[in-house]
């Protein structure tokens, strides 16, 4: 019998590197993340945490390396990425409701003049139960508490059913309960065989919802990029000196313990 061809990673880097406007503001990044794996993005401000995610969804520019996006392009990938972004980069102010915002999500697969019809329907009713907002549909999302506002975004992010999840800080601001309600999606959504990729400043939550984590070291200068301090599973990449080497002077937490890194400038 012949083997099953193995399924393309969900992303590919060989020695990436991404940035704006011909300026890398991340680079050296390579490794393969298995599908349905979830991996923690974790680094301090400014080292290029959303830069990375707006790479895979061809944003932010390659300015170097290669990237591959579930076996293709991050432009040809895109329909099948569904994307959180930081809640500071939300307009709340437009005058819609939240069942309109999670439609939003289908708009990438339909174009925008296709109607949603019964199906799409069904699936932004679906998604917003998921995240339990379905009694808050015709809600105006500006009037939304932020946890809502925040289940609301993810719930347009998984409308489009999408095969790799980008979440970029989606635990900062959010009360326990909502903290938990998120943990528990992302186990849920990963345990369905989707791979999500979380950048959070959170090592408990990297600890309970993720197979692999990615640490990022910013440079030594604000001019210089960001670039990885530590790629791999969990229980490997997640030590103390790897911790250490991309924070400096900071303190973290982990496995309970308060820690206060530091680095000497090489
Ligand atoms: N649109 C942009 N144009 C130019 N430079 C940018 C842009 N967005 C981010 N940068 C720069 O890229 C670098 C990395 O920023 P990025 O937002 O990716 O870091 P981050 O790790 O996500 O930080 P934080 O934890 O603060 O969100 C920073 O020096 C930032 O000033």
């Amino acid at each position: 019998m012949a083997a099953m061809p193995a399924a393309a990673p969900a992303l590919a880097l060989r020695d990436a590197a991404f940035g704006y406007q011909g300026v890398t503001r991340v680079e050296h990044l390579s490794g393969d993340l298995p599908a349905g794996s979830a991996v923690a993005l974790i680094g301090p401000n400014g080292s290029g945490k959303s830069t990375l995610l707006r790479g895979i969804l061809g944003l932010a520019e390659l300015t170097s390396g290669e990237i591959e996006v579930l076996g293709q392009s991050p432009r040809h990938a895109r329909r099948l990425v569904g994307s959180l972004p930081q809640a500071d980069s939300r307009d709340t102010t437009l005058p819609v409701t939240l069942r309109h915002v999670v439609t939003m999500g289908l708009y990438r697969s339909l174009g925008p003049v296709r109607p949603v019809g019964a199906s799409g329907r069904r699936a932004v009713s679906e998604a917003l139960a998921r995240v339990g907002l379905a009694d808050f549909a015709g809600r105006r999302f500006g009037e939304l508490s932020g946890g809502q506002q925040q289940r609301g975004i993810l719930a347009r992010a998984l409308v489009a059913d999408p095969q790799l999840l980008l979440l970029d800080e989606p635990f900062n601001g959010l009360d326990r309960e909502n903290r938990e309600v998120l943990l528990s999606l992302v186990q849920e959504l990963r345990a369905e065989g989707r791979t999500i990729i979380v950048s959070t400043h959170d090592l408990e939550i990297a600890k309970r919802a993720c197979t692999h984590v990615l640490l990022l070291a910013s440079g030594h200068t604000p001019t210089q990029p960001g670039h990885p301090a530590a790629f791999g599973s969990l229980d490997e990449a997640l030590t103390l000196e790897a911790v250490a080497h991309a924070f400096q002077d900071t303190t973290v937490e982990l496995d309970h313990h308060t820690v206060t890194t530091s680095r000497e400038l090489e």
